[in-house]
């Protein structure tokens, strides 16, 4: 059965877009970009700038020589050159990648990793809502088996998100079964997406890394799955970089979730992880509440970041 979604097979995702600048560059780069003139106080202002948003010395050198020969190249030494040209280097390396969801799959089935405690059950709920709202049908499946309130944290926000849930029969019932009956009841009942919730996980602990191989092994007899998106908290900063290594290597991450924007002065980070990762960024959360989740648009992104 074909449902009618409102747009097209594989078209991106029309998410709200619009983010609030908490995490902002604009106000550390204000007296740079008020002054007269570009000279040394500049770059050294937007070293500082950048290494404090946590863009890592890598990518803010990388930057800061590219802009340097632009500068050079255009013979400016007027601040509002050099602040679009700043606008349109981030904007170029964060639209590398591609941030488009692969949901035209029916069932499409994304599975959600991370480490505990990131927002992976909130982002769910958010994403389902998003969805539901765009027409579509959603199941969540609770493979975070061992804890009982985990499964309860998760229904309700399913219930809040207008999704359907599949509970495990009993608490410790391996996660991969429960992810195989979800992605079964999504078949069966012709639900267009199955959204299996995992539990939180020390990348660390090789164990649980290799349950999340079963996970996906168990799945992809089922069908083949959409999205495999690890969730990263943007307050852990280059920490993040770490976990997702991890994760990549043992989940087939497909895109990346970054989560409390709205709490972190590290946006530098979001560029950090794609760049290091080569993996997308394709949603953004910021805030705790149901709508506070956004796709990821680089010019917006961007706009808010440098102002
Ligand atoms: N400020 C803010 N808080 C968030 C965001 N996303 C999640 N949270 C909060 O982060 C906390 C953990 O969220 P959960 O969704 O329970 O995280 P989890 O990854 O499912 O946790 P485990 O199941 O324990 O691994 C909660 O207090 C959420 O409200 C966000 O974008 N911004």
């Amino acid at each position: 059965m074909v449902r009618r979604t409102g747009y097209g097979r594989g078209a991106p995702l029309p998410y709200p877009v619009g983010m609030a600048a908490s995490w902002s560059l604009s106000g550390a780069l204000k007296s740079m970009f008020a002054r007269n003139t570009i000279d040394a106080d500049t770059w050294s202002g937007l070293e500082d700038a950048m290494i404090s948003a946590d863009f890592g010395p890598d990518i803010t050198d990388s930057v800061i020589e590219e802009l340097r020969a632009s500068v050079a190249k255009y013979k400016t030494d007027d601040p509002a050159d050099l602040k679009r040209m700043l606008r349109e280097t981030l904007e170029e390396r964060l639209a590398r990648l591609d941030p488009t969801l692969t949901l035209s799959a029916r069932p499409a089935v994304v599975l959600v990793v991370g480490v505990n405690g990131v927002g992976k059950t909130t982002t769910i709920g958010k994403f389902a809502k998003f969805l539901v709202g765009h027409g579509r049908t959603v199941v969540v499946g609770a493979a975070d088996t061992f804890r009982a309130a985990a499964v309860e944290q998760l229904a309700t926000w399913a219930e809040r998100g207008g999704a359907e849930i599949v509970r495990p029969q009993q608490q410790g019932q391996d996660p991969a079964s429960v992810a195989f009956q979800t992605v079964e009841w999504a078949q069966r009942e012709s639900i267009d997406i199955a959204i299996i919730d995992t539990a939180g996980r020390l990348q660390t602990k090789s164990g649980l890394m290799d349950e999340l191989g079963k996970i996906r092994r168990v799945i992809e007899k089922q069908t083949e799955i959409a999205e495999v998106l690890l969730v990263l908290d943007a307050t852990t900063g280059q920490n993040g970089v770490a976990q997702a290594e991890a994760f990549i290597q043992h989940a087939g991450v497909t895109g990346l979730v970054i989560t409390k924007l709205d709490g972190s002065a590290r946006a530098g980070f979001v560029l950090a992880v794609q760049e290091r990762t080569g993996i997308p960024i394709k949603l953004v959360g910021q805030g705790e509440g149901i709508n506070d989740l956004t796709g990821f648009t680089p010019h917006v992104f961007v706009q808010g970041l440098v102002g």
